[in-house]
């Protein structure tokens, strides 16, 4: 199941580059919630808390709370036991090369010491169907490797091997902004069939798509979370003069 992730407080910076200001949200288990905003705005460096991936950067600093279902992201747990909660999936789809798919999706598993085959099969095959993949490529596990799929698939490849660790939370910084459109088609129909396991976070700068998928949208602006609301108050009646500016493409 997913869990619900509230933010209170929450402010990150690169060297002295105050990037984050005092971000409060909430973000409901097993919904998605769509962040737009413009270029630089902070969307990608607020997901990166969620996981604790901003703290990999030299000299970044966060401040403020996360918390995932009733854990403090940054009190409670270890970078590590938080990434096996929280799984990113990127812009650009970044599988293993030189692995075959079947190890592409088990290589998280692994790396946490599990080594159970049969256990090992039915999760990366569980995994790809998560994914909308295993019809695909079933006959190719072991034959073939990441690297020799399409974009699109290559995409719902790191999907499955973000899900395999059975993570609560998935984030997505722009998935389909590298895909073509029947590519981009599936991503959007996979999260939305992905909502019922887990909660997911989606960083794009298609707003069409964020009002497809997400239940509730953030907008950022500035480093600042301007307004968050239900998707469709966000896109019909946004309360903020500056997200009607941006939504109507009078800026940004
Ligand atoms: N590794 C880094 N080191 C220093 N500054 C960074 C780094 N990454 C991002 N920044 C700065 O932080 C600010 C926010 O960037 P971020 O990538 O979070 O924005 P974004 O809204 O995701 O942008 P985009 O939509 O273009 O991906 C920008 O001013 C950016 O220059």
């Amino acid at each position: 199941m997913g869990a619900g992730i509230q933010v209170t407080g929450l402010n990150a910076w690169y060297g002295t580059n105050h990037t984050l200001h005092d971000v409060n949200l909430n973000m409901p288990a097993n919904n998605a919630t769509a962040l737009i905003g413009p270029s630089g705005c902070g969307k990608s460096t607020f997901v990166r808390c969620l996981n604790r991936m901003h703290e990999t950067n030299p000299g970044a600093r966060v401040t403020g709370k996360v918390q995932i279902a009733d854990l403090d992201i940054y009190a409670d747990l270890s970078a590590v036991e938080v990434r096996r909660r929280v799984g990113m999936v990127f812009q650009r789809p970044n599988p293993f090369p030189t692995m075959s798919i079947y190890d592409n999706v088990a290589s998280g598993l692994r790396l946490n010491g599990f080594n159970n085959r049969r256990a090992l099969d039915g999760i990366v095959e569980r995994s790809l169907k998560d994914a909308a993949l295993f019809d695909e490529v079933k006959d190719d596990l072991k034959k073939k490797s990441g690297a020799s799929l399409s974009g699109g698939q290559q995409q719902r490849l790191c999907i499955a091997r973000a899900l395999a660790v059975d993570p609560e939370v998935l984030l997505m910084d722009e998935p389909a902004s590298a895909l073509d459109p029947v590519s981009t088609a599936k991503i959007e129909d996979l999260i939305f069939q992905l909502k019922s396991q887990y909660t997911i976070v989606i960083v794009t700068h298609n707003m069409q798509q964020a009002a497809r998928v997400a239940e509730n949208t953030g907008f950022f602006l500035s480093g600042k979370m301007i307004e968050f609301d239900a998707t469709h108050k966000i896109f019909t009646n946004p309360s903020d003069k500056r997200t009607e500016d941006y939504i109507t493409g009078r800026f940004g």
